[in-house]
């Protein structure tokens, strides 16, 4: 078993496998429609027909709905009739929800208990566990026999050099992260109770594997109903619903604490019903739900603040001397850096970038994300740290002052330099990636010939994202500057400058050295 490379390789069996041993192994049908797979189409039951019983059974009422079964993408659910918009699609009655805090067996309550309040992922997941264990006797049986014997293209399930493709430190840290704590989780607390009197899983061998597979299931599949800051619940037959960022449904509390599956605009006889997971990264879209959303508005680069980092884009973009520095000059400067003036100091204390509870995490973004490209606490130190003196800063100070993408400092060399020093930012760390976003567009183009599985292709996806979204960055940094420029100019000549005016919009010529 290896630890931090993302695998699971318990006895020889590989993750897949092994979560299709578990799941067998428990006397567990396959559900209705994976069973009917192998039969004629004509034989073949409507998908998961088992559960929409269950839902109406239990209360509950599945109106203009019907659930799909693609071999690729799984379930899904479809108009079933043309639909009114506003109208109720699903109604899931609150016993129908799985929570973590539902189970009457004392022991899951006392183990589920032992888990941080913040982890409420693994402790439903072990909710989860325990009703597959449990088979028929399940109150959730249907529900259960219905979930995905695997969850496609999570990164938790990655082979080591397919999680290496990535290429991008806070997601595979992530990875790892939870690979270690499954691994840690078992060991630890289930293996020494197994068979015992505390043991709510009656001696059957739950491992990395088993809890693996439910907690792909809850991340992929659970819903923050009681409020964001709350642990969420599982919602059988709602969960079958895809993402879009364009949605065409939304989920509401409904009366008597069922939850309710609602059409946001008048959907067409046999068109997806699908909702918003929110306004999700790539980063979380691919560790949470095992796909990504190409030019997704919401992804962003996440950087961890230094003042090296920008005293070293300083020196690769020329920002304070005569020449540009080398990768290997700019990381000798970035280390070795003397004290900084008290003004510029302070400046960052107030971005709390530095000093005690400093937040040092910033973020480059889509050009039309609000606030610009790049995070305003990130355009608010590059502009102090390039700047002279304080009176280059023109009097202004702090995020309200500094950070705005659309108003330069008043100083055209100060913000010529802010803005340079940005690009070269970006430059830097799309040096880091081994491949160009070019290189990685002809892997995928060729995919199918190197013999790349789907998980590779994500990967390589995943991460040419993020350097198209750096190239963006850069590229709409030095035509703002261009913009600030000519309209600094224009101004000039007219006989004034006209503070805080919006540039015109940019047309990019990209970083020029
Ligand atoms: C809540 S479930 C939705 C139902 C799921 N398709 C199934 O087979 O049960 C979430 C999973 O559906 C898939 N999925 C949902 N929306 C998707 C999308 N826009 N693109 C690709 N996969 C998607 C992913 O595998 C994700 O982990």
């Amino acid at each position: 078993m290896q630890v931090g490379q993302g695998r699971f390789a318990v006895r020889n069996v590989s993750p897949t496998r092994a979560m299709r041993l578990f799941v067998q192994g428990r006397g567990f049908q396959v559900s209705a429609s994976a069973a009917s797979s192998a039969g004629s189409q004509q034989q073949q039951p409507p998908p998961a027909a088992d559960l929409v019983q269950w839902v109406e059974s239990s209360g509950g009422s599945v109106s203009g709905v019907r659930i799909t079964r693609n071999p690729s993408s799984g379930f899904g659910l479809q108009a079933a009739a043309d639909i009114k918009s506003g109208s109720t699609l699903i109604s899931l009655p609150s016993k129908c929800h799985l929570t973590y805090d539902g189970s009457t067996d004392p022991r899951l309550l006392a183990l589920i208990d032992q888990v941080p309040t913040e982890l409420w992922g693994a402790k439903l997941a072990l909710q989860v566990v325990a009703h597959r264990l449990l088979g028929d006797a399940s109150p959730y049986s249907p529900y259960i026999r219905n979930l995905p014997i695997g969850v496609a293209g999570l990164p938790m399930f990655y082979d080591g050099p397919t999680l290496s493709m990535i290429q991008y430190p806070p997601v595979t840290a992530q990875v790892k992260k939870r690979c270690r704590w499954l691994l840690s989780f078992t060991q630890q607390m289930l293996q020494p109770i197994r068979g015992g009197e505390k043991d709510p899983f009656d001696g059957a061998d739950v491992d990395a594997n088993a809890l693996g597979w439910a907690l792909a299931v809850v991340t992929s599949r659970a819903f923050r109903t009681r409020g964001p800051d709350q642990p969420a619940a599982m919602l059988p037959l709602i969960d079958m619903c895809n993402h879009s960022f364009s949605p065409n449904a939304k989920i509401k509390p409904g009366p008597g604490g069922a939850m309710c599956m609602v059409a946001t605009r008048q959907l067409k006889e046999g068109e997806p019903v699908l909702i918003s997971y929110g306004n999700l990264q790539n980063d979380f879209l691919l560790m949470d739900y095992g796909f990504i959303v190409p030019r997704n508005p919401y992804d962003t680069v996440q950087l961890s603040f230094t003042r090296g980092l920008i005293e070293g884009a300083k020196a690769f973009a020329g920002v304070g001397r005569d020449d540009m520095a080398s990768n290997e000059e700019a990381e000798a400067v970035a280390a070795d850096l003397p004290p900084l003036p008290a003004w510029q100091e302070k400046e960052l204390a107030a971005l709390q970038l530095v000093g005690p509870g400093a937040n040092v995490e910033v973020t480059i973004r889509h050009v039309d994300a609000e606030g610009g490209p790049f995070d305003p606490r990130l355009l608010a130190a590059a502009r102090v740290l390039c700047a002279p003196n304080a009176q280059a800063l023109g009097g202004r100070s702090g995020l309200r002052q500094l950070g705005q993408w659309n108003t330069p400092l008043p100083s055209a060399a100060a913000e010529t330099a802010a803005a340079r020093t940005l690009a070269a930012l970006c430059a830097v760390l799309l040096s880091n990636f081994p491949e160009t976003v070019q290189e990685d567009m002809q892997l995928l183009a060729a995919a199918t010939e190197a013999g790349l599985t789907a998980e590779q292709q994500t990967a390589i996806s995943f991460r040419m994202g993020k350097k198209a979204l750096m190239i963006e960055a850069m590229e709409a940094v030095m035509a703002q500057l261009a913009a600030n420029l000519a309209a600094g100019k224009a101004a000039a000549a007219a006989g004034g400058s006209k503070p805080g005016q919006k540039p015109k919009p940019a047309t990019s010529k990209g970083f020029g050295k």
